[in-house]
């Protein structure tokens, strides 16, 4: 019989989670899985039990939570000599991989996407030694998204972000950084750096719009200036998705990056706490095996 494991986090998004696990493993045993169920208690879990899972020789996992909790079930896929294959119910607050791979945001619909016979292939990221799946931000608003609350998280969803974010705006402070990628090297002060390999970063789904799941590339956002925030102009480039157009924006993409600093500089990974500068970015090409909706 084949195997699946769901990995649910219970604390995600809303704290909605175990209300749908039921109807997760009712649909996996329709589609003829021998069901187990992991319930994640705090960080580092996921990771042990997708290592388990691909050990069993699980043919799917199935994570029930955010991006975080597939930052984690991802980093545990990687590097097993058996990899199952991963469907992904986003509960989470922002939910930024579901996003970019276009499985419903709606849980039902999402949960019916499982039974879909399409798997897609998609790149992840190594941030030094370990994965990332969707972003990796350096800078003064990178920390602020970093400090969020979860309670806050779980009240207000992705306003939450929202509400750091503009109260660090109004600082506009910046840190110096290096970023050396193919040969070239920028120097300066930035508030922010963002790499993305998708096109879905923070729920805006077109701040990247031509970032796809599979082409190989990090897509590098160097903003030099955060006054332009405070301006209509950022709104529309955002959500027009012009943002590298920008006058105060350095946009490149690459396949490796190290980003340094003579500062100390924490990064946010998949919008989770990740490691202080220096960092070493690179692409994995299509590594993971994604479960997605058959019409996509
Ligand atoms: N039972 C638990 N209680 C509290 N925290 C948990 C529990 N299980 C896992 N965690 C923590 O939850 C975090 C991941 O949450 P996740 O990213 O899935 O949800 P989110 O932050 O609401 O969503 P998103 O990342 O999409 O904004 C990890 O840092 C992990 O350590």
């Amino acid at each position: 019989m084949t195997q699946a494991t769901i990995i649910v986090n219970p604390s995600s998004g809303k704290e909605e989670a175990l209300d749908y696990l039921r109807s997760v493993e009712e649909l996996l045993q329709s589609q003829g899985y021998e069901v187990t169920v992991k319930e994640t208690q705090q960080e580092g879990d996921a990771t042990g039990y997708s290592i388990a899972a691909c050990k069993a020789g699980a043919d799917m996992i199935v994570s029930i939570g955010g991006d975080g909790t597939l930052h984690e079930t991802i980093n545990g896929l990687s590097g097993q000599a058996h990899q199952s294959k991963l469907g992904i119910i986003p509960l989470g607050t922002v939910n930024d991989f579901a996003r970019a791979l276009q499985i419903p945001l709606i849980p039902e619909k999402a949960i019916r996407t499982l039974a879909s016979s399409r798997v897609q292939l998609v790149d992840a990221g190594r941030l030094n030694n370990r994965l990332f799946i969707n972003v990796v931000a350096a800078g003064k608003l990178a920390e602020s998204l970093t400090s969020v609350s979860s309670d806050d998280k779980s009240r207000f969803g992705a306003l939450a972000y929202f509400k750091e974010g503009i109260k660090e705006l109004a600082g506009n402070a910046s840190y110096p950084l290096t970023i050396q990628h193919d040969g070239y090297t920028w120097v300066g002060e930035t508030p922010l750096f963002l790499a993305a390999l998708t096109n879905s970063v923070g729920g805006f789904e077109k701040l990247a719009p031509e970032a796809a799941v599979d082409d190989g590339l990090i897509h590098c956002f160097i903003i030099k200036n955060l006054h332009f925030f405070n301006t209509l102009t950022v709104s529309l480039s955002v959500l027009l998705g012009n943002l590298k157009n920008h006058k105060d924006v350095d946009y490149f993409t690459a396949r490796e990056v190290t980003v340094t600093s003579s500062d100390t500089v924490r990064t946010n990974v998949d919008g989770e706490e990740g490691p202080a500068l220096p960092v070493k970015l690179s692409v994995l090409p299509r590594h993971i095996r994604v479960v997605v909706p058959n019409s996509s």
